[in-house]
């Protein structure tokens, strides 16, 4: 973190999350969020598959538009799913036109997060997809600077674009150590220029 939060601002960390990796990182988030002297708020978006058959059990509220609107700053994390992010999460924005035609989210700090079942299976495609209604909304795009050393040094996930994780073939849920510095880094910057930006 270079600075410290001017109050306590809120971070909306918005995922959705099916085997449970995607919440993993929405939590390190968090921590970084804490560290940096702000509120984290995790919630997540209902499943739509009628086949859905998780094994992560959801412990985190469904999103209220609200909720979005109040928050201070916004981490925006969906499972990749053929290059870009799960219908739920896209669903859900879908549905913010009316937060779009009042302006309501012009200025807030945002940044993506995201994981894959394999390097190269479109993480960083999936960022740059996740990004686009962001900026329709006019939102403040943030990632990670690579001043943080674990960008350098990653052999697993963690991107310029923002946090990621690569669950591999069994779909691990544990992040590497490197993925975890990365996301606690990013939520500390999300809610620093948040401070900032108020
Ligand atoms: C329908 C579907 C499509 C997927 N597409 C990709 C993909 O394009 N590339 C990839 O690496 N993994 C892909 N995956 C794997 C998930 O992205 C991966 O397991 C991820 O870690 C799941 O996150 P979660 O544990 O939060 O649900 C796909 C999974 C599903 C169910």
């Amino acid at each position: 973190m270079r600075e410290a939060v001017l109050k306590n601002n809120t971070v909306l960390i918005l995922y959705f999350s099916r085997h449970g990796s995607v919440a993993a990182l929405a939590e390190k988030i968090a921590v970084g969020v804490v560290a940096a002297g702000a509120t984290a708020m995790i919630r997540t978006v209902p499943n739509l598959n009628p086949d859905f058959n998780s094994d992560y059990p959801a412990l985190h509220p469904l999103i209220e538009k609200d909720e979005l609107i109040q928050a201070d700053a916004l981490a925006l994390g969906s499972p990749v799913r053929f290059g870009l992010m799960a219908a739920e999460m896209k669903a859900f924005w879908d549905n913010t036109s009316d937060l779009w035609l009042k302006g309501q989210l012009i200025d807030k700090p945002a940044g993506v997060f995201t994981s894959s079942s394999s390097m190269h299976g479109g993480n960083e495609a999936t960022l740059l997809g996740m990004m686009l209604p962001l900026l329709h909304h006019g939102m403040v795009l943030l990632g990670i600077p690579y001043e943080e050393p674990a960008l350098h040094q990653t052999q697993t996930g963690g991107t310029p674009y923002g946090p990621t994780h690569v669950s591999g073939s069994i779909a691990t849920t544990l992040l590497s150590a490197h993925e975890q510095q990365l996301a606690i880094s990013f939520g500390k910057r999300l809610a620093t220029i948040a401070g900032k930006l108020s």
